[in-house]
């Protein structure tokens, strides 16, 4: 079993977003640990999901952190509308421009947590010389675009290597992408601390069952199979 506590924390890209307000109240009220917001720019990834005005008008409904997954490429001419729009951990992928370093620093320089998102293409290497910089190492776990994909098995390996290399620093490792109930204890057990869930929580759109599913993933995320 993790001595690490463990955070649920529902992606909102599978919300209903005509009740988007709605339903971030209704995951806060079911027990998430932080709000997961995905945002994609048609660039970066083949998808586009909305921006910090949105954000920003949700923001209002709950006091829980929001992790801002941003799949913008490029991506610091919006780090301070992120800020601005209430955000407290804002990810950005080591993918999406050169200037790594100089981004996450713009981060900090908001006041807010950085973190670092890697592709599942990308190696585990290309965040080592920025350990010191980002409170967050987002391990994708299906390519960023889409909602609902399957995990992809390799993964386990890329967080193994990412709790290796992280160590006992105190950087959150996150997975995102086909986390469920039935994947979350072999999550946990490589090393991750932050379970993304966007489709496992919100598919159906039945409301009351997020407390349910939520549980559920933690559930499996903490229980002791030894
Ligand atoms: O970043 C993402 C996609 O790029 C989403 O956070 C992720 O896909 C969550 O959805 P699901 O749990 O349905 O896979
Ligand atoms: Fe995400």
């Amino acid at each position: 079993m993790t001595s690490r506590p463990i955070r649920i924390a529902p992606s909102i890209l599978s919300a209903d977003f005509g009740r988007l307000a709605e339903e971030v109240a209704a995951i806060d009220a079911a027990g998430a640990d932080y709000i997961h917001v995905d945002i994609m720019d048609g660039h970066f990834v083949p998808n586009i999901s909305f921006g910090p005005a949105v954000m920003a008008s949700v923001r209002q409904v709950t006091q829980k952190p929001f992790d801002v997954h941003l799949m913008v490429a490029p991506v610091d001419p919006y780090i301070a509308a992120f800020a601005k729009a209430g955000a407290d951990v804002i990810t950005v992928h080591a993918e999406a421009g050169p200037h790594l370093h100089r981004t996450l620093q713009a981060i900090r320089a908001e006041g807010k947590n950085a973190g670092v998102a890697i592709n599942p293409g990308t190696p585990v290497s290309a965040v080592e010389a920025v350990l010191d910089d980002i409170d967050l190492l987002l391990v994708m776990s299906v390519n960023p675009g889409f909602g609902g994909q399957a995990f992809i098995p390799g993964t386990l390996d890329k967080l193994r290597q990412a709790r290796a290399l992280v160590g006992n620093r105190p950087i959150e490792i996150e997975v995102d992408g086909g986390i469920t109930a039935d994947n979350a204890r072999a999550v946990a057990d490589a090393g991750a601390t932050v379970f993304v869930a966007g489709s496992s929580v919100f598919g159906g759109n039945e409301t009351q069952t997020y407390p349910h599913r939520i549980a559920a993933i933690r559930s499996a995320a903490t229980t002791r199979t030894a």
